[in-house]
């Protein structure tokens, strides 16, 4: 008849974890348990484990609270067509449907935030013409935070700031009822004149939420633990229409395999290391380069070296300080710019990172790839993520790249 400690151990060892034998005359054994970090809780289903296992009555109610989550969990998904703002792709625009009845809007999702913010009723007009507009008093759902605000400063120092409500935000079909919507009492010259986008989508961490006193989910965060799978992808194209997918990955919407890299979440971005980069073809370095994918930054940003390395290979490039940036003669033939991540190797194409004439009708064209030295952070924005299938899983917490 074996002891306890011998069948836990012997048990341990056939399932595969780790266990300390316990020596001759020895009395105490440890193992190390691990728990799984992909589980996502539900408490009534926590209560109502244990109420059957101890044999406690079970109210209607639990049981249909543990009904609706299970009958409808892991079979949800969502789809949304997303498409550019201008002809130089400077950002992406997706429709999102807000209210009872529903008022829709176009957003621009960020994965570089982790606000979702809209132009409202509450907007100063003279900053609200010619925008779409939220009016929380026109949703039955609508309901006020109340004592709650917020305020953000995005990387190129436009801003916003405002109050808070909640209502059900739909997008490519999946609603969360209760989403966290800012509604916008004041917002920055460089929104106020961008008036195809009405807000923003943050598909960032939920650490990164900038609601005071007590910051919001995202919708994605909100949505994940109902999806199919907790993760969703973006499919950005140039000049043409793409996708954001949620809780399933299309992979006939690329041509190579998804390699994944681990995903820090820690600064509310999601950030990644690739593991090298080449121009023009040539075989990857072993040059680490930590960023972000961040699909509302438009460029390409990297360090002085890198853009030096890539430029140099450019005959006509040169730094044109009115434009802050490198421009060349629209007629030059780009080379490709490759980088390494999980394993794959991705190439965006030489006419991927002409990004278009500085003005209307100039020959000189501005760079996809730019620096990053003034910004402390190397950024895979739009110039990049358009040549790839990218996949932000947050069950894994990773990120799965896909050359397209
Ligand atoms: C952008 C952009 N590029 O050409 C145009 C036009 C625009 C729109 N623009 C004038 C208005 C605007 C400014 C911002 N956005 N939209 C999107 C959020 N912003 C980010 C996000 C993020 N992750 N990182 C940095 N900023 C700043």
């Amino acid at each position: 008849m074996q002891t306890f400690g011998a069948f836990l151990v012997s048990f341990l060892a056939a399932s595969g974890m780790a266990a300390a034998l316990p020596t001759e005359g020895q009395k105490t054994a440890s193992i190390e348990v691990a728990y799984n970090k992909n589980y996502v809780a539900h408490g009534p289903t926590a209560l109502f484990k244990a109420k059957r296992k101890y044999g406690a009555p079970i109210s209607d109610n639990l049981r249909a609270a543990v009904a609706a989550k299970h009958s409808l969990t892991k079979r949800q998904t969502g789809s949304a067509n997303t498409n550019p703002s201008d002809s130089a792709d400077d950002e992406y625009i997706t429709s999102v449907s807000i209210g009872t009845p529903a008022q829709v809007l176009p957003l621009d999702f960020d994965t570089g935030s982790s606000d979702l913010w809209v132009f409202s009723s509450e907007t100063p007009k003279s900053s609200a013409s010619g925008h779409v507009t939220y009016s929380p008093s026109k949703s039955s759902t609508a309901k006020k935070l109340s004592g709650s605000t917020w305020s953000i400063e995005y990387g190129d120092k436009s801003s916003s700031s405002g109050d808070v409500y909640t209502d059900v935000v739909t997008i490519g079909g999946f609603s969360v009822k209760t989403q966290a919507v800012e509604s916008a009492t004041k917002v920055s010259t460089q929104f106020v004149q961008d008036t195809v986008i009405s807000g923003l989508v943050g598909l960032g961490f939920d650490i990164g939420n900038q609601v005071s006193p007590r910051p919001q989910k995202t919708w994605f965060s909100n949505a994940a633990s109902s999806l199919a799978e907790p993760l969703f992808t973006a499919d950005l194209r140039h000049q043409e229409t793409g996708s954001y997918n949620f809780g399933f990955i299309d992979t006939s919407l690329a041509k190579g395999t998804i390699g994944y890299t681990p995903a820090d979440g820690s600064e509310g971005y999601w950030g990644f290391t690739a593991t090298g980069y080449s121009v023009g073809g040539a075989q990857l370095n072993r040059n680490s380069i930590t960023g972000i994918a961040d699909t509302g930054t438009t460029l390409l940003l990297l360090p002085d070296n890198i853009v030096d390395a890539y430029y140099n290979n450019v005959e006509s490039a040169e730094y044109d300080d009115s434009q802050e940036g490198v421009v060349f003669d629209c007629s030059e033939d780009l080379p490709s710019f490759s980088f390494g991540v999980g394993g794959q190797t991705i190439t965006i194409s030489g006419d991927l990172l002409n990004l278009t004439p500085i003005e209307e009708g100039s020959s000189t064209c501005f760079g996809g790839l730019q620096s990053s030295a003034d910004i402390g952070i190397n950024i895979f924005g739009d110039v990049a993520l358009k040549a790839a299938l990218v996949v932000f899983d947050l069950g894994n917490e990773r990120l799965g790249w896909a050359q397209k």
